[in-house]
């Protein structure tokens, strides 16, 4: 089994599959990777942001770990980016799982050269403040789903799924579940022929 410091990847398990395992719930609407191919899975360390103030993103690389994914209320503010190219090189040298903001990226191009899985609500050049407040852990909302410090945070080409940590084990049973069924479906489309 593909995985990403100990989690299932998007590889094997699809987030539009785990949200189908969670009765179709679970995606944080309206946020995209921000290059092709971005895939990420750990556990979220959360922020949350006054909009368009990328004070509490620093503040949080003082704290979070290998593999963490941190995920950051920013309001959905799309007029001032979060994040850029110099705060993605903090996260690859302190090797966190990914990005995910409910809120705006820059610098796109290095994003995907850097390598470091980003997903956002949008893109602008417009740089952020640097003031607070912030708030650093506890509950936040991203795309309309709450989401907990140490909740499953899964993104792949289809977009960004939170999993609550304590369904882990019962999401994963179901999407494999789910992944049977479609190899099935498949397997019968491919048996389809043209009628008359
Ligand atoms: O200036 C900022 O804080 C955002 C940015 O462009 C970068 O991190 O490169
Ligand atoms: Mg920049």
């Amino acid at each position: 089994m593909n995985s990403i410091n100990g989690y299932p990847s998007p590889a094997d398990l699809p987030v539009a599959t785990l949200s189908d395992a969670m009765e179709r719930f679970g995606v944080a609407h309206g946020i995209r990777p921000l290059w092709p191919g971005a895939a990420l899975s750990g556990p979220a360390f959360t922020v949350w942001t006054r909009p368009g103030d990328n004070k509490g993103l620093h503040a949080a690389f003082e704290t979070i770990r290998r593999g963490e994914i941190l995920i950051v209320n920013g309001g959905g503010d799309e007029t001032r980016a979060l994040i850029g190219e110099l705060v993605v090189q903090k996260a690859r040298a302190l090797e966190i799982g990914g990005i995910v903001l409910d809120g705006a990226a820059r610098d796109v191009t290095e994003l995907a050269e850097l390598g470091v899985p980003v997903f956002a609500r949008a893109v602008t050049p417009a740089g952020p403040w640097k003031t607070g407040p912030y708030r650093i852990g506890g509950t936040i909302a991203v795309g309309g789903v709450p989401v907990r410090p140490g909740d499953w945070v899964v993104g792949d080409d289809d977009g960004v799924a939170i999993v609550p940590a304590e369904q882990r084990a019962d999401v994963v049973r179901i999407a494999r579940e789910l992944i049977e069924g479609e190899a099935q479906r498949r397997t019968a489309n491919q048996g389809l022929v043209p009628r008359g």
